[in-house]
């Protein structure tokens, strides 16, 4: 199978390495430096495991039709990164977004009815160019957006699940979608504003109180968008944070390095779909202008 990796930076390397461990046809496009490196020296993944691949890695893409087309880009990149790719999305191109946040989807269908909406709980981070850390191992959950099934799905999860990537098809991918941006709306401005790793955020009390009302507010807005979850989100959260105790989340890790968040993505976006139907996320407000406010420190 023809895979691009749309976005080669560290979760979209790590995808890229792994599937091109089991021999697809993998190209990952990324940054010139990143690249560059690949192409000299091979696509290094450290951590969970240790190997080296040789994928092709181009900064622009090929004009060639890929049958599965993986974004991996920020979320505040998509449209860019879109255009630059539009020209390669046949008619049998899938569009899979392995990103945070919500509206990366919805892009992505302004260019092909075919796409996959999708999320993932492992982690990896770009330790130099050419060399991908992968921090933790998790579980990636896919499935045709906003809702459905396809033999498609069916087939890129047997492909990720023989890579190493473990996977499950959703036929309510946007359900997962929103239960991922609900966990990240809570947890990362939060951990970002205090400088704080995910642990300290349930040792406690007045942050547990508000973890709990940012998530009933995110929660709210889904349930007047019809968006119903498999998993219990205040749940979800609690289970990450004792999972990722040790962690600095990545809109922290962001800040730290002088970095855009995807703040728009996640409780923007949250705020945005309440707007559209006359309600208020006055708490999911606040935390986009204190995060604004703080890029506009540290950048
Ligand atoms: N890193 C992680 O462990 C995880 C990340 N995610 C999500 O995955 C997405 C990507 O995150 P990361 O990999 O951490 O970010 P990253 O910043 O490491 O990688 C994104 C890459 O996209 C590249 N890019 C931007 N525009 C491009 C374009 N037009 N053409 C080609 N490449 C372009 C950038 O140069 C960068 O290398 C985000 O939505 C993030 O929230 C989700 C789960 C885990
Ligand atoms: C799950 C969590 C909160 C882990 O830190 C994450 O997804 C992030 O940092 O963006």
């Amino acid at each position: 199978m023809k895979i691009y990796i749309l976005g080669a930076g560290s979760i979209g390397s790590l995808f890229g390495a792994l599937l091109a461990r089991v021999e697809e046809d993998v190209t990952l496009i990324g940054r010139e430096e990143h690249v560059n490196a690949i192409n000299e020296e091979g696509l290094k993944v450290t951590g969970v495991e240790e190997f080296t691949v040789y994928p092709n890695a181009i900064t622009h893409a090929p004009n060639e039709n890929p049958d599965l087309l993986i974004l991996a880009t920020k979320s505040y990149s998509t449209k860019a990164a879109l255009e630059c790719v539009k020209g390669i999305i046949g008619d049998k191109t899938w569009v899979l977004s392995i990103q945070n946040g919500l509206g990366n989807e919805d892009l992505a269908l302004k260019y092909t009815k075919n796409v996959l909406g999708g999320i993932t709980t492992n982690g990896a981070m770009l330790e130099k160019w050419g060399v991908i850390r992968w921090t933790g191992k998790g579980i990636t959950r896919i499935g045709v957006y906003p809702k459905g099934n396809s033999r498609f799905a069916e087939e890129i999860a047997m492909l990720f699940n023989a890579a190493g990537i473990k996977t499950k098809v959703s036929d309510n991918i946007i359900g997962w979608k929103w239960l991922k941006a609900i966990v990240n709306s809570a947890i990362n401005p939060l951990g970002a504003l205090l400088e704080v790793k995910n642990g300290y955020l349930l040792e406690n009390d007045y942050l547990q109180d508000i973890l709990v009302s940012i998530a009933r507010e995110g929660c709210m807005v889904a349930q007047q968008w019809g968006i119903s979850f498999e998993e219990h989100p205040i749940e979800v959260i609690i289970d990450t944070l004792k999972r990722t105790s040790d962690n600095y989340n990545s809109m922290l890790q962001d800040l730290k390095r002088g970095k855009k968040t995807e703040i728009d993505y996640i409780n923007g976006k949250i705020v945005e779909y309440a707007e559209a139907i006359g309600l208020k996320a006055p708490m999911n407000e606040l935390l986009v202008a204190l995060i604004k406010a703080k890029e506009a420190l540290v950048r």
